[in-house]
């Protein structure tokens, strides 16, 4: 092989090194500039992650180790390694879809790994064959890059960004094994040394491949939290106020173009009784058992969002004021049906409702005022009851 030919393979491990080593900077920067503690996931990802960096940094010895003519042992470590690290981009997909990494798993993992390495052993000592070596490394290699790509396939969700960026690169992996070793072995021809370098090159180009789709995913998912986060309240899972003033608008939209939408303001009765006969860690469970109930009755399209302390607002497209009576007595009966038990108490929650419709060109701030008012009547009327802001009806 040329002496240029080896300067740029040279060049190129040590910029697939440099790329490794500030993807993996980055990210764990990232992940350490995250508010808070990071949480057991997130430390296992990390784990994960330097343990895909440590194959790395092994490879790059490998490839160091030419100097002192080991060609046999590089062989054989190098396969391992690479195997290695598909495996590790495997159970990184694991961990993100939260599966377990089962000894089972991990015992096949090293049977493969194990086995390989007495393979390329075997074909380098005796033969020193590259044309047995490459069929036996490519089918090794493909085998965890295609295990990973039907994991993701089953696990895939419509719409996630991260699941479509690993999904293609694990297509890109496939793709590149068989390619890599004969534009880069072939064509350049290399001997014994050049191959080992060969093989350094592959190994990292696709780990670089794998490892990147993964801290993409990653990011991904955290970002998306982040964003779930900031518009959820922590206690009952609903939305919370920001979110909903962020998506008033979509609303206000859709009454211009003619749909019903009515919000409902709700408001558990005498809950600072609550409060004060069992406690503060009882007001937060009934808290959560009326929004579990709120969501049990409601569909995906409705809007419930905890709007203040036991305050919940709901937001009912398709609804006019009159046509949430019936919804609203189903909710009465079923928080009648469903008391909370706690501590082997049973816990009564009842709730008054203030119902105002939303109007084409109205502020969203006025609908949600006239269902508060709608709602001191309810309060006024002895709670429990439901009244409508035009017609001030009751149930
Ligand atoms: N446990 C718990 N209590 C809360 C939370 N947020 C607000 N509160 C309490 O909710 C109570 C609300 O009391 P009030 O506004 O007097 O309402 P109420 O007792 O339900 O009376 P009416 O609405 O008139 O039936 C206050 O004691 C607050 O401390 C929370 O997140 N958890």
């Amino acid at each position: 092989m040329a002496g240029a030919d080896i300067g740029s393979l040279q060049s190129s491990i040590l910029f697939s090194v440099l790329v490794l080593f500030i993807a993996t900077t980055a990210y764990l920067l990232f992940i350490r500039s995250l508010p808070g503690q990071p949480n057991a996931h997130q430390r296992r990802a990390l784990k994960l992650f330097s343990w895909f960096f440590l194959t790395e940094f092994l490879a790059y010895l490998v490839y160091c180790l030419r100097f002192i003519d080991l060609y046999l042992f590089s062989v054989v470590f190098n396969n391992m390694l690479y195997l290695c690290g598909v495996y590790l981009f495997y159970c990184g997909i694991r961990l993100r879809y939260q599966l377990e990494i089962s000894l089972r798993v991990i015992g096949w993992i090293a049977l493969h790994v194990l086995g390989l390495a007495a393979a390329m052993f075997w074909f380098t000592a005796v033969y020193n064959e590259i044309f047995i070596r490459l069929p036996l490394a490519l089918g090794s290699f493909c085998i965890p890059v295609l295990i990973t790509f039907s994991l993701i396939r089953q696990q895939q969700r419509p719409g996630n960004l991260g699941d479509r960026v690993l999904l293609l690169c694990t297509v890109a992996a496939l793709l590149l094994i068989p390619l890599l070793y004969p534009i880069f072995g072939y064509l350049l021809k290399p001997d014994q040394q050049g191959q080992l370098m060969v093989m350094t090159l592959v190994t990292l180009t696709l780990e670089t491949l794998c490892i990147g789709g993964l801290a993409i995913s990653y990011i991904y998912d955290l970002i998306d939290k982040l964003r779930s986060d900031a518009n959820t309240d922590k206690l009952t899972q609903s939305s919370n106020r920001r979110y909903f003033f962020k998506v008033a608008p979509l609303f206000q939209q859709r009454v211009g173009a003619g749909e019903n939408i009515s919000l409902v303001l709700l408001d558990i009765d005498h809950f600072k009784q609550l409060n004060d006969r069992y406690g503060h860690q009882a007001g937060d469970a009934v808290l959560r058992h009326f929004a579990a109930l709120l969501r049990q009755l409601l569909s995906n399209t409705d809007l419930i969002v905890r709007y203040g302390g036991e305050e919940f607002l709901l937001v009912l497209p398709g609804y006019t004021p009159a046509q949430t009576l019936p919804l609203l007595q189903q909710f009465q009966a079923l928080l009648r049906q469903s008391p909370l038990l706690y501590e082997g108490e049973e816990l009564a929650v009842r709730a008054s409702y203030g119902v105002a419709a939303l109007h084409a060109g109205q502020d969203i701030d006025h609908c949600v005022h006239r269902a508060d008012l709608a709602l001191y009547q309810a309060k006024a009327n002895g709670r429990d009851t439901v009244v409508l802001d035009s017609l001030g009806a009751t149930s």
